[in-house]
């Protein structure tokens, strides 16, 4: 189907806006009147502009105010609907959106709305208009699409239609099923929108926490279903006003929206992209380093080896059990120090996993291949992060470890079995996109996101995993995107004996982070812990925690640029991350900080 966007979801002046839906894919626009107002173009230039870029420009948006009002104000308001269709002639449009009415002056009379908003549909008729009336969902009198759909009906106008916003529709707690009973051709136009849950006022709610399907928790695609069975064939047109977007850049906001509606139209059997192909293991993770010094010190702490060299590039592979760790030194090394700059997914079908990629808007990277290389598919993810998909040691496909020769070196080890998870700080604008981005392109699964405390902030946290946690994710956005360690980034390390793995860490020199007294009395509340337990978790740092499934103890390193590592042991399959902990975590970081300054 054909996609559109309102301007109002895209950040910039109207010209940029355009090009960035033009460039992510959209096929056209809704243009909303404050940008119009706004913008130096005339509406011929923006027409032209429009069809230069090849987008049409599907809806006019909006009108308010119009319907249900004593007589000498409609004909004002006709008066002012005159201006607007001969503008729409001008930009090039048919469709005008009029939203049901906030005003205190309307009467709750539906005749008379009937009525009033035939007359409109005669005018606007006369302009070769078409009328497609919203109920908002804070109307004064019309506030559910049923209730709008009733006036249209009996105003019985083939100029006037209705508007479906799946926001109004969702965020009443209305049963979309309802929609089936609507004429397809009655339906003039489609906006969707989904929205976290939230307990709050619908017109905040609305005007602020917008975001793309697949991004919040209404069933948008559900609704698409019920809609799609009428014979609707306009476009779906994203309206979303989202405080966030309205501050990132629109390019990238753009192409989160056209993959939100490629995902959307998947899931409603109107495209089928390459299926997900669901990664199967962290093959590996790459770390970039401008100072190989402290990250092999910090790596042979945890018992890791430097088993193989690439044969071309500047990058060593330490390995200890199935974790495996690319210490890259080339020239791409970044000026912000030690980064988590790639992950290694392994995938039953690397080929297939980058066709899906591709098909859902990810940036392909270009291979780095030199001339022993391995052909390695990897992709862009949100914030940067290389994802590769890639085999380890099955014959029917090339081992990326093929470019690497073997040191003889091997770990003698601290007991870390495989990576347990990687943890991504995200770009303060990219957060949504990410979790979308993760689930769709890669087939993970999204779980709940968290709020944590940080002393100087909040950390929202969204954890993507594959079905039997071999691959674990959590995304975070932290609270000032100025400071680096809000983009800090960390490895965790599975072990099957935590205490015995953070002491030989010590052992072998390595720093763990200090954890105030005041967190183990509190957890000597809260759980039935031996003292002698008690007493070897404050001594090495480590947190505790337990889910219905399990328990979970985990330890920190010092940062080395914006890298640290985790040590994690779950048991009886605990699922979460510790995320109750994260305050004091978060807290020993910026003590630790401010005692090293590093
Ligand atoms: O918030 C509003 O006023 C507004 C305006 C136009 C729409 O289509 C809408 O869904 C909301
Ligand atoms: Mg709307």
């Amino acid at each position: 189907m054909r996609t559109s966007i309102a301007t109002v979801s895209l950040s910039g002046s109207l010209t940029e806006k355009l090009t960035a839906a033009a460039r992510a894919g959209f096929d056209g626009v809704e243009i909303f009147e404050n940008d119009l107002l706004a913008s130096p173009l005339t509406p011929e230039e923006i027409r032209t502009r429009c069809a230069d870029l090849g987008l049409t420009v599907d809806l006019y948006q909006p009108m308010r105010d119009i319907e249900g009002v004593p007589e000498d104000e409609f004909a004002r308001n006709l008066r002012r609907a005159r201006h607007k269709f001969e503008l729409m002639r001008r930009l090039g449009t048919d469709t005008v959106l009029v939203c049901s009415s906030v005003s205190p002056r309307a009467e709750d009379d539906d005749d008379l709305a009937a009525a009033q908003l035939g007359r409109l549909a005669d005018l606007a008729q006369d302009f070769g208009v078409r009328v497609a009336y919203e109920a908002l969902a804070w109307g004064r009198h019309v506030s559910t699409y049923d209730h709008a759909w009733r006036i249209v009906e009996a105003a019985g106008h083939p100029a006037l239609g209705t508007c479906l916003d799946s926001f109004h529709i969702l965020s009443r707690g209305s049963d979309p099923k309802g929609i089936e009973s609507i004429p397809g051709e009655k339906i003039f136009f489609l906006q969707l929108a989904d929205a976290p849950l939230l307990a709050m006022d619908v017109l905040q709610w609305s005007r602020h926490y917008r975001c793309f399907p697949g991004q919040g928790g209404f069933d948008v695609a559900g609704l698409v279903r019920h809609v799609l069975r009428t014979g609707y064939d306009g476009p779906l047109s994203l309206e979303v006003f989202n405080d966030v977007f309205r501050q990132a850049d629109a390019g990238p906001t753009a192409v989160d929206a056209q993959r939100s509606l490629r995902v959307l139209q998947e899931s409603v059997g109107l495209s089928t992209p390459p299926a997900p192909v669901v990664p199967t293991g962290v093959a590996f993770a790459e770390l970039l380093t401008p100072d190989a010094e402290p990250v092999a010190a910090l790596l042979g702490a945890l018992g890791f080896a430097r088993t193989a060299r690439h044969r071309g590039k500047p990058v060593d592979l330490w390995q200890q059990g199935e974790a495996r760790l690319l210490v890259n030194t080339g020239p791409a090394v970044r000026r912000d120090g030690t980064v988590l700059a790639a992950i290694g997914l392994e995938s039953p079908d690397p080929a297939g996993a980058a066709r899906r990629a591709e098909a859902l808007l990810a940036p392909v990277l270009p291979r780095r291949r030199g001339p022993h290389d391995a052909p390695l598919d990897a992709v862009a993810a949100p914030d940067g992060t290389e994802l590769f998909f890639c085999a380890t040691g099955r014959p029917e496909l090339p081992d990326w470890r093929a470019d690497f020769a073997d040191t003889g070196e091997r770990a003698t080890g601290i007991g870390v079995t495989r990576v347990d998870h990687l943890a991504l700080t995200q770009p303060w604008h990219h957060f949504d996109e990410a979790a979308l981005f993760h689930r769709s392109v890669l087939g993970l699964r999204a779980q709940d996101s968290v709020d944590v405390a940080d002393p100087y902030g909040l950390f929202r946290s969204r954890a993507v995993t594959s079905p039997d946690g071999s691959v674990r994710i959590a995304l975070a956005v932290g609270p000032a995107p100025a400071r680096d360690e809000a983009r800090a980034q960390h490895i965790a390390l599975a072990t099957p004996d935590l205490v015995a793995g953070a002491r030989r860490f010590r052992a072998a020199g390595g720093r763990l982070l200090p954890v105030p007294a005041n967190y183990y009395e509190d957890l000597a509340a809260r759980y039935d812990l031996s003292d002698e337990d008690l007493d070897t978790y404050r001594e090495l740092g480590i947190l505790y925690d337990r889910d219905e499934h399990g328990v979970f103890r985990h330890c920190y390193t010092h940062t080395v640029g914006r890298v640290f590592f985790e040590l994690v042991q779950r048991d009886g399959g605990y699922r979460g991350y510790g995320a109750q902990n994260a305050p004091v975590r978060l807290a020993a970081q910026h003590a630790a900080r401010r005692l090293t300054g590093g």
